[in-house]
């Protein structure tokens, strides 16, 4: 009679990783955890399904999976953005589920979507300002710091963000999210729609964001070039977490290079 197998050799590591019960001890003194969130946006239409995340203090932690999985679902609902039917969120350990975003703001958590972030009409410097508005005494001084991360937000201060190319109002965007001095950025799919030039120097902005001590939750379409910064990664499905890993191991995985990163896998060597 054969041993009875248990869930641990059934699964592959990164599989077994995003099972709620390791999530659980792996969550342990997370920065941020959300555990068995379900959340959706139409009555009876679950888009989450008892997905468990966490984020560790000093990490840049990615997001992908297939298209409608639910990964932009999941910023919004840890930013207070989708309501939570079942599930926590917790922030340093302070229950912070379906709180409004601008109490998340005040607690250090920082949002940047995907569309529209910027408001064209007004100057970089005026889009700046709405980042802070809670805080106005303190602009000059998160000024300086944003601005040494993205020089463009000085040099063309005056220049309204509906000027400027996509990348530069990404830039713009993350800049503001960045007033706030947050400990937690929340990105989503900073690199979409920008061009080769663009997308590299995203990540390259999100690598110093991140080294100047903001942790970053990024959701991604470029699934390797994310996976290649990231210090772990989720594949999210149907709402749920599928794998997890580290980027690299992530990125060898042959089950998810088999489902969730296609033909990415062919050019790995590309970097
Ligand atoms: N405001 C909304 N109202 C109703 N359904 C929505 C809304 N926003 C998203 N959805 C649905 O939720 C599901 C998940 O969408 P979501 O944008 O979270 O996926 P995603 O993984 O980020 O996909 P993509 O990579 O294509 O952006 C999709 O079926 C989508 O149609």
């Amino acid at each position: 009679m054969s041993e009875p197998t248990t869930e641990k050799q059934q699964l592959t590591p990164a599989e077994f990783a995003a099972t709620p019960g390791e999530h659980a001890r792996l969550a342990e003194g997370a920065l941020l955890r959300a555990d068995g969130l379900v959340a959706g946006y139409i009555p009876g239409v679950n888009i989450l399904s008892e997905c468990n995340f966490f984020l560790n203090d000093g990490e840049i932690v990615g997001i992908i999976g297939p298209n409608g999985a639910g990964k932009s679902t999941l910023l919004k609902t840890l930013f207070g953005l989708v309501a939570v039917r079942e599930g926590s969120v917790k922030l340093r350990g302070d229950t912070i589920t379906s709180a409004e975003a601008h109490v998340l703001v005040t607690k250090g958590v920082g949002y940047v979507p995907q569309t529209q972030n910027v408001f064209p009409s007004l100057t970089i410097e005026e889009n700046l300002e709405m980042g802070i508005y809670l805080r106005p005494k303190k602009f000059n001084e998160r000024f300086d710091f944003v601005s040494e991360l993205f020089p463009l937000l000085s040099d063309r201060r005056k220049v309204k963000a509906g000027a400027l190319s996509g990348g530069e109002r990404q830039m713009v965007a993350m800049g503001r999210a960045l007033m706030m001095e947050p400990s937690v950025l929340l990105l989503d799919e900073p690199s979409a729609g920008l061009s080769p030039m663009f997308q590299d120097e995203v990540f390259i902005r999100c690598k110093k964001i991140n080294a100047a001590g903001v942790s970053i939750i990024m959701v991604e379409q470029n699934a390797r070039r994310c996976l290649q910064i990231c210090d772990r990664g989720y594949v999210l499905d149907q709402g749920r977490n599928a794998y997890t890993d580290t980027g690299p191991a992530l990125m060898n995985d042959p089950k998810v290079i088999e489902l969730y990163l296609g033909t990415l896998a062919g050019s790995k060597e590309k970097k």
